[in-house]
This record gives C-alpha cells, structure tokens and sequence, in this order.
C-alpha cells in the first residue's frame, strides 16, 4: 500500500468486511484477436450473477502515482511490487505495460475511499479484473466496495461471448468515447462504433434523447408525462446500456409514483434489482426502491405531479 499515514489507517480497517462467496469461475482466459488477453464465458452467466471478487494486489495514492517526482515513485513502485508474495508478483507483472507504473496506469482501478474528498483518491490493481477488456456497450458491471473489486452480469451471458466492461463513460457521444480510449491506445471495435455511420449517428442521437429525459426528470421544471421514466428505461435497453439501469428504472419508478401511477410498483421492482446489481444491496437507491415497492401509496413522492398541475 502506498498512501498517507491517515489513509493507511482506514485501509487497514475496512468498516464492514463483505463476504466472498465460493466461487465457480464462469469464464477462461483466452487471447482475442486484436485485444490481448480477454476473458470468455465458459457457460450461461445469468443478469445479476457476481462473476468475480478480488482484493487488490497494490493500492497507491492518486497523489502519489501523478505527483511524486519520477525517480521516487520509481523507488516506491519497486519495493511495493518486491514486497508481493511470488504468485501475486507473477499474476502483477503480467499485465499488459512496459513497466511498473504503465502497467498501474493502464490496469489499475480507481476508487475513493468515503467521506474525505479527493484525499481518499487511490488506483487498486487487481490483475485479474484487469483482464475484462473494454465494450462500449458492455455485459459487465464493477464496483469498489471495501476495497474490494466486484464484478457482475448486467445481462444474460452465453458460452463463448467475452465479458466485457466500459473503461469510459458510456453517456458519452462515440466520437467522446473514442477520444478517451485514446489513452489506453486502442480504437474500440464494438458494435456501435464498428457498426458504420448511420449507426453510430442513431446511436449518439439515443444518448442525446437520454440526456434530455434525464434532465428533465430531475426537474421539476421539465416537460414529463408519466411515460417520460418508461422511456428512458426502454432507451438505456435498445441502446444496450444496461450497466446504468439502475438509476433509470429508479427514476421512472419515481416519476410513476409523482403521477400517482401503478405502475411506479413494478418500476421500483426492477429498479432494486438493477440497482443491486450495480452498487450492491445496502446503497440509498435500494432502499428507497424497496420503500416505494412495499408501499407505493404511502410513498413521500406520490401524487405529488398530479396535485401540481
Ligand atoms: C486492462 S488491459 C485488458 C487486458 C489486456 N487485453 C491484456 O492482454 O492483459 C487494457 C488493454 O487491453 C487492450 N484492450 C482492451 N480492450 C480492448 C478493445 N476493446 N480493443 C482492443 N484492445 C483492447 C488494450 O491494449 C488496453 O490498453
């Protein structure tokens, strides 16, 4: 671990240790043309299934990695990587990179450790995770929790497909994504951006319209119907973003509730599950999903649209 004394303390005591399940790996390691390494689904991986759980291998202060002069971060990187058991040595100095740092800036995840700001930033490496290769429009979603990178099915997996997850925001336009996967240097070959003009247009104009609908649920000034929610949910599905589900079904569950609609119950049913899957089951949008499912009448949000207009 390479971070600041204060920082070290709360890493070295997580709050609340999660608990890892056995594990039947669902996927082998296999070279992709094009992409290096990759990972392939080596039977059916169900939407929610948690397809891996790793604690990090390195954890290094963003501080440290972007500005501690070159021939001290050299040093550190050096000791830390010396200080690894020989398997986790071997499994660290495998991935792809020239050397140690190149090999944290191009496979290492970021994280934040809560409540204190940007002091809490760090890079986590954890080399098998590194191994997902990037999608556009990916089947996978990973979180950091406790440290611990947690990897799961956004949507139903066959045999033989690649798992895959976003290294870039996936609301960006192609040509934004595209520029930011420069870094990583390579130009994406997913179904959108290999798709030809006319789909990577209708593509951005579906992110465009996302947009919109977004903003205009999180107003109150905004023109919304009570298909408004719906919409934005069948969108983020047809342009294959089900790695951001959860908040769109959360907020076509809430604006079902604003209309006073039934509807915000199934809504909120989904929104729990898709909101599990991707930040777990004890964030805020469950929670709340499960209050509006158990009792949508009851709900602080309901009817309010209707008494308005
Ligand atoms: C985190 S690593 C992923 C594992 C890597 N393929 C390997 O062999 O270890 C990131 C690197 O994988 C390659 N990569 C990832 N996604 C790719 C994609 N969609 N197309 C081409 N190369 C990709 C790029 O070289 C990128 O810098």
């Amino acid at each position: 671990m390479i971070t600041t004394p204060s920082n070290a303390e709360v890493i070295s005591f997580p709050p609340s240790p999660i608990r890892y399940q056995n594990e039947v790996p669902g996927f082998s390691k296999e070279e992709i043309p094009g992409k290096g390494i990759g990972l392939i689904a080596n039977r059916t991986i169900y939407r929610g299934e948690v397809i891996m759980q790793r604690l990090p291998t390195l954890i290094i202060h963003l501080g440290a990695h972007f500005h501690l002069p070159s021939g001290e971060r050299t040093n550190l990187y050096d000791r830390a990587v010396q200080s690894l058991s020989i398997s986790a040595r071997e499994r660290f100095m495998k991935q792809v990179g020239t050397d140690i740092y190149a090999k944290i800036d191009r496979n290492a995840f970021r994280f934040f450790i809560p409540g204190i700001g940007d002091e809490g930033g760090h890079l986590g490496s954890y080399p098998d995770a590194a191994l997902l290769n990037h999608d556009c429009r990916p089947n996978v979603h990973y979180r950091i929790q406790n440290m611990t990178h947690i990897t799961v099915a956004v949507r139903d997996i066959s045999p033989g497909e690649e798992l895959t997850i976003s290294y870039v925001d996936g609301m960006l336009s192609q040509a934004g994504r595209q520029n930011r996967l420069n870094d990583w240097g390579f130009a994406c070959t997913c179904s959108v951006c290999s798709g030809g003009e006319a789909k990577i247009e209708e593509s951005d104009k579906r992110l465009k319209r996302i947009a919109h609908l977004t903003s205009n649920l999180d107003s109150f000034e905004g023109e919304v119907t009570p298909e408004t929610g719906a919409e934005l949910v069948s969108l983020h599905v047809e342009e294959g973003l089900h790695m951001y589900l959860g908040h769109a079904y959360t907020r076509a569950a809430l604006n079902f509730a604003l209309f006073g609609d039934g509807r915000a119950k199934e809504y909120a049913e989904e929104a729990v599950k898709a909101a599990t899957r991707e930040f777990g089951e004890h964030a805020g949008d469950v929670q709340s999903m499960k209050d509006l499912e158990r009792d949508p009448r009851g709900h602080w949000a309901w009817g309010l649209r209707t008494h308005r207009f």
